[in-house]
């Protein structure tokens, strides 16, 4: 919190001066007196960092010691991986087992001590926490802007809870509504035949499909943590039948997996400017 400090021995006042007020940032200080702090009342501003962790935090508290963790992916997941590293290291949660979804989850997530293991010897995950990228009134999603669709969609379809943490800048009308990028992750074998298979799909939607790559600027394709590339989808218009478009995309030969999370998300926490709303199915 900003607090303004005041050193009153560096006033200076006389018939002819102005009092000259000299603020130096914190530990206000009147000499010979007790420190004291003169905090500003306005409410402060948060950034989007401080409520995607607000969001993070009021998912957490539904984690219970014993359980089984899908651990999501990206900025908003990667605060719910700090805080339940946190809680581990305190005691305040034990035998806890994280599923990550991707390899940077992995690496933060062994980087905090959590205990990881796989869907393999644990095919039933108790709950999962997970950002998106865009979330509609009846809690459908997008996801795997960050790359990680597939992990995700496999972790989370595993659980018995999944709950879905992001910041109000998220909310769409209708997915596909935020003019961003909706993922597929395709096979790297006539990757080009695909995008134009893609785009065809959703030509009423003007939808334009482009191969994402690893940066601006550059020629390189992102490549998944399993080997695959991206195309992102990109609409003018939302999708009105979500899982009519998640069925025509899963028919194409090569897709591996869309970005389309329909019907899966159990509770969606929102942080905006006014608080937290949790939205439940
Ligand atoms: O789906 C994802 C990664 O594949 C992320 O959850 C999604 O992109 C949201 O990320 P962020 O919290 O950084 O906005």
């Amino acid at each position: 919190m900003a607090s303004l400090s005041l050193n009153l021995s560096s006033l200076h006042h006389t018939s002819t001066n102005p009092l000259i007020l000299r603020c130096t940032p914190l530990n206000l200080r009147i000499p010979s007196q007790k420190p004291f702090s003169i905090r500003s009342q306005a409410a402060p501003v948060l950034s989007q960092d401080d409520l995607k962790k607000l969001a993070a935090d009021k998912a957490v508290e539904s984690v219970k010691s014993g359980m089984i963790l899908g651990l999501g992916t990206g900025s908003t997941a990667a605060f719910v991986v700090d805080k339940i590293g946190q809680l581990l290291s305190t005691g305040q949660l034990s035998n806890i087992v994280g599923i990550p979804t991707s390899k940077r989850t992995q690496e933060q997530a062994a980087s905090l001590n959590i205990p990881l293991t796989t869907l393999d010897l644990h095919p039933r995950i108790d709950l999962a926490i997970d950002g998106a990228d865009e979330v509609d009134p009846n809690l459908d999603l997008v996801k795997g802007r960050g790359g990680a669709l597939l992990r995700e969609k496999m972790v989370e379809a595993a659980s018995s809870s999944f709950i879905v943490v992001a910041d109000d800048s998220k909310l769409v009308s209708g997915l596909g509504g935020s003019g961003l990028a909706m993922p597929v992750e395709v096979v790297q074998f006539c990757w080009k035949y695909n995008l134009v298979r893609l785009q065809g799909l959703f030509k009423e939607l003007g939808c334009e499909a482009k191969l994402r790559l690893v940066g601006d600027g550059s020629e390189k394709p992102y490549v998944t943590d399993n080997g695959n590339y991206i195309v992102d989808l990109y609409f003018k218009n939302p999708i009105k039948d979500g899982f009519g478009a998640g069925k025509e995309i899963s028919a194409l030969e090569g897709v591996v997996e869309h970005g389309l999370f329909l019907g899966m998300a159990t509770s969606v926490i929102i942080a905006g400017k006014t608080g937290i709303e949790v939205m439940t199915k």
